[in-house]
């Protein structure tokens, strides 16, 4: 591509020859102008100029890469690209946890910056150039994608630490981002696959990508039978399947006692007969198996059981129309005289509502890690917006209540992150048995905490942007797709409400019978 002077730009300066500078690109946007979504007056207003304040004043750099990319006739001699680098970290104040912005940490070893930086570059590379269109469209990840995860390894390191991993990558052809070995794979690798996908910034169609595998594919990697959990295992890791987790029907949410679906052994003992229906459930419009809470016995707890049931005859699945996009597959599912092997069975009849608790600590750890990473891209949305844009004559960040905000949003996006940290070290080192008992009270109030953080982001993100900020196009697109799925972390894997009792109720069982004031 040809280099040109500003003087050169200048000479083009009318609507019928209509030159520009924007960042270090030059181009022609002469036929552009009447297409121009803001109006050709201003296209034409800054011809021959360098139009690049003005542009970030109004626009995401996401808009060069794509609409403009066609009229770039040549760059600007001398000047610096303002477009970001695919996998890169941010310099931006607090756009990363610290450890990844030059702060010692006792966590991070330089693997987890470069499977931080190979994971991201990954999805800039197959997910972002048209994830934003996919979600407007309510249009799902396809099978392609989901097959291009599988294999680099995007959906084993969503799971916990575990045998799985190197099966996959010893049998199956799968790598791992950032030439991660199996081996040296922890829960601080797998923190930071959940954060970058919540990072992308799109909530529907990410939860599209896989969180119905990352909750519906544990049970049967720890508790299916070895020829089940091998085959349904491999297929859901490498992509070339879906999976989702089955738990709340319409009368039971958080109260998972209340659970109505049944499943009846056939007379010769060989299969199930399910019925029944499930609400809510993310990915259940596309995915293939469904880890389903059923009821084999009588009432209460005691009674349910998990079952892996496969898409088949007499399941139905309806889309539910959430506040963000169907992308995400949310599903009312039907069940009618579903057949099902005994043989999908997880774990033992009855150790159903077990089962589920034993997955619910890492869901609501893996919900508060995607969540800070979604509100990490805010912080880093709102500090370049707070930059770029100028109200009565001063940018933003040079107004005190705008810095307010900021500071009390960093302030408690890193206590938050800083309590994830402690407990993801300890879920490390803790067998599952002793999370058990130790974990799940302070896993349900950071979960309580990350999403009252949440909350309060999704209103003062709002307040910073302004109109921007309820715009689903544009500069503050991010800001208002989070603040449409900000209440989704508040209810799923537990209802706020539901966490900060738990935690409490946990506290309580540790009480010293001779504590005083
Ligand atoms: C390569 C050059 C440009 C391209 C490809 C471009 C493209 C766009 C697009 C796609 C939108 C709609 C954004 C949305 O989804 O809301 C837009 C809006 C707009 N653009 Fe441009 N634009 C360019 C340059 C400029 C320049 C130089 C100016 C003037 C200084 C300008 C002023 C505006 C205005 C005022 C809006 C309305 C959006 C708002 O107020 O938020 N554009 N432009």
């Amino acid at each position: 591509m040809a280099t040109y002077a500003m003087a050169d730009v200048a000479k083009h300066a009318t609507a019928n020859d209509c030159w520009m500078v924007i960042g270090d690109g030059v181009y022609d946007l002469t036929k552009f102008a009447a297409f121009h979504p803001g109006g050709a007056s201003f296209i034409v207003a800054a011809a021959g100029q360098d139009a690049t304040e003005a542009f970030y004043a109004l626009h995401r750099s996401e808009i060069l890469e794509k609409t403009a990319k066609k009229y770039k006739i040549g760059t600007l001699a001398g000047a610096k690209s303002l477009a970001p680098t695919r996998g890169a970290l941010s310099k931006v104040p607090y756009a990363e946890p610290s450890a990844f912005q030059g702060a010692p940490s006792p966590y991070y070893d330089e693997s987890h910056v470069r499977f931080r930086q190979a994971v991201r570059a990954f999805y800039d590379e197959h997910v972002r150039p048209d994830m934003v269109q996919k979600d407007i469209a309510g249009q799902p990840p396809s099978k392609e994608l989901y097959e291009k995860l599988g294999k680099a390894g995007m959906f084993a390191t969503r799971l916990q630490p575990g045998p799985w991993m190197k099966d996959c990558v010893d049998n199956c052809g799968m790598t791992l981002p950032g030439g991660l070995t199996p081996e040296k794979f922890d829960t601080f690798h797998e923190m930071i696959a959940h954060e970058e996908l919540g990072r992308l910034g799109v909530p529907g169609y990410c939860d599209g990508i896989g969180a119905g595998f990352v909750i519906g594919v544990p049970p049967v990697l720890m508790f299916a039978r070895p020829e089940v959990r091998q085959k349904v295992g491999r297929e859901c890791i490498m992509g070339q399947k879906r999976i989702c987790l089955a738990i709340s029907d319409p009368f039971a949410g958080s109260d998972v006692a209340a659970i109505q679906c049944t499943a009846t052994k056939t007379p010769d003992g060989k299969h199930y007969i399910v019925n029944g229906v499930k609400k809510w459930i993310t990915n259940g419009t596309f995915c293939d198996y469904f880890t389903t809470a059923v009821r084999t016995g009588g009432k209460g707890l005691q009674a349910l059981s998990l079952l892996l049931i496969e898409r088949g005859e007499g399941v139905e699945t309806n889309p539910i129309k959430t506040a963000y996009s169907p992308a995400a597959g949310t599903s009312y599912i039907i069940f009618e005289n579903v057949k099902v092997p005994v043989e999908n069975l997880l774990g033992r009849e009855g150790d159903g509502f077990k089962l589920i608790m034993h997955n619910f600590n890492h869901e609501r750890w893996m919900i508060v890690a995607g969540t800070n990473g979604a509100m990490r891209n805010v912080l880093k949305e709102c500090y370049t917006f707070a930059h770029q844009r100028k109200t009565f004559g001063k940018k933003l960040i040079e107004q005190p209540v705008i810095r307010n905000k900021l500071a009390r949003m960093t302030s408690q996006l890193e206590a938050v992150e800083c309590w994830t940290e402690s407990i993801t070290y300890q879920m490390g080192v803790l067998t599952h048995a002793q999370q058990a008992v130790a974990l799940a009270g302070p896993i349900a109030l950071l979960k309580f905490l990350c999403t009252r953080v949440a909350n309060f982001f999704a209103d003062e993100s709002a307040q910073i942007f302004g109109g921007r900020g309820i715009t689903r196009t544009g500069m503050g697109r991010i800001i208002e797709g989070f603040n449409r799925a900000a209440k989704f972390s508040a209810i799923l894997g537990g209802s706020e409400e539901v966490m900060a009792d738990l935690g409490v109720k946990q506290a309580e069982r540790g009480f010293p019978a001779d504590a005083r004031l």
